[in-house]
């Protein structure tokens, strides 16, 4: 493996954070893996990955021969190592760091990367983590090659829940890494607290490793997850292109995870299994789904000016959502837990529907701007007594942002 240009020879530690946001899908998830348009916002859940390389110079005692790359997961409350000369063993021949040319993962690279898991002890209960473990290990050896470092995840985001987690893990792993290897450069706004954004060309370059990543993860993904996430606000994504919606008026969504686990890369499948055992079938759902999601970004882009125009426009969102749920059904991804919040919304006169891969995982409800607080508290109280847990979000804010230490 190469040393990477622009961070070879720093003198002192150098320190990179980044946090990468969650995202809520309001229409089209599944559907757009076959082509269909999809909608999706950012939400302010971040995962946050900060890495921290020692000296590399001469006489520092860092060389890329020796030291260790460490992952802590802190909220897994894990912690990983593997001594460089090992990583050079077993990846050697497979990667080389080439931070500027994103590359997808190879099997035999992959071979390599699940040779490198198995010296690492994965409790059974959480053996789910080593597809975000092999996503980790590719993206340092891609960006880094194999140089001591330590990285450390955390993240607001329920993991496997629908909500993005192993984009934002990705996207944000993604931009440390770059950062750090001097690939990228920051654009001129520094916002709150020293996190800075960086310039379009940086970010697509992120969000273009951080896909390589999440198909580690998710076997297919459509690249919707790691857009919004990488870019922020709410975006319309069909067929790789992504179109940014001005979205007039606040759209309030309250999020219920129903704690059911399940797994996206497995969904996923499901569908693609379910769309070749009914080819004809499945086309018109993709197809139904796409003029949904047409429908509902152009819906979201009107300025609704005063209270009847906002509640015709609320009106029209939820109906569109609960037909796209309808549609999720079709696609055999809804769930009891699901139907339940379905249900117990509904009699609050609120419409919801899953997001993200389903199975399990969140549920959105559309929370109409004129409603009282009420209804929003007595909803909540009804839900969390099944067990389930509800949280707020703001929609559609910023992306990939970096802090450099
Ligand atoms: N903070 C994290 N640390 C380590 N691995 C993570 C982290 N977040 C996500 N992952 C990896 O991503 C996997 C979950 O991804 P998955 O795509 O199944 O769910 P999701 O991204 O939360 O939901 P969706 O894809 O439906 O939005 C985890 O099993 C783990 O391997
Ligand atoms: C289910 C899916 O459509 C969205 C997961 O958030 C998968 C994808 O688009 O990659
Ligand atoms: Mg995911």
């Amino acid at each position: 493996m190469d040393p990477v240009a622009g961070t070879a020879e720093h003198r002192g530690p150098l320190e990179v954070r980044a946090r990468a946001p969650g995202k809520i899908i309001l229409a089209g998830e599944h559907a757009v893996v076959h082509g269909s348009a999809a909608v999706a916002a950012a939400i302010d859940l971040y995962t946050n990955s900060s890495l921290l390389l020692r000296p590399t110079g001469p006489g520092e005692g860092g060389g890329a021969g020796s030291g260790a790359v460490e992952l802590d997961l802190r909220d897994s409350g894990l912690t990983f190592s593997w001594p460089c000369s090992r990583l050079r063993g077993a990846l050697g021949e497979e990667i080389s760091a080439n931070p500027g040319a994103p590359a997808p993962c190879s099997p035999d690279q992959l071979a390599a990367i699940a040779r490198l898991l198995q010296d690492q002890e994965i409790p059974e209960a959480k053996i789910w983590l080593s597809a975000g473990l092999s996503a980790f290990l590719f993206l340092y050896a891609s960006i880094l090659g194999c140089r001591p470092g330590k990285a450390v995840v955390s993240s607001d985001l329920p993991m496997g829940a629908g909500l993005g987690s192993s984009a934002a893990f990705c996207v944000s792993m993604s931009g440390a890494l770059l950062t750090a290897a001097g690939a990228v450069s920051v654009g001129a706004r520094r916002g709150a607290e020293g996190w800075e954004v960086l310039e379009k060309g940086a970010l697509e370059l992120v969000n273009q490793w951080a896909f390589q990543g999440e198909k580690i993860i998710h076997g297919k993904p459509s690249g919707i997850d790691n857009s919004v996430s990488t870019f922020g606000k709410m975006i319309k994504f069909k067929k790789g292109e992504l179109t940014n919606l001005e979205s007039w008026n606040p759209v309030k969504m309250l999020i219920t995870d129903t704690r059911v686990g399940r797994n996206t890369k497995a969904l996923v499948a499901g569908v693609s299994e379910r769309a070749s055992r009914h080819p004809d079938a499945m086309a018109s759902v993709f197809h139904a789904v796409n003029s949904i999601s047409e429908e509902l970004s152009s819906i979201v882009e009107l300025a609704a000016e005063d209270e009847i125009a906002i509640t015709s426009k609320e009106d029209k969102l939820a109906e569109l959502m609960e037909m796209n749920q309808g549609l999720l059904q079709c696609m055999g991804v809804s769930h009891s837990s699901i139907e339940t919040v379905l249900r117990t919304t509904l009699k609050y006169s609120l419409v919801s529907k899953l997001t993200g891969a389903g199975g399990g995982g969140c549920v959105l409800t559309l929370i109409p701007t004129l409603s009282a607080n009420t209804v929003l508290e007595k909803v909540t109280t009804e839900l969390e007594s099944h067990g389930y847990r509800c949280f707020k979000v703001e929609v559609g804010g910023r992306g990939l942002q970096v802090f450099r230490g």
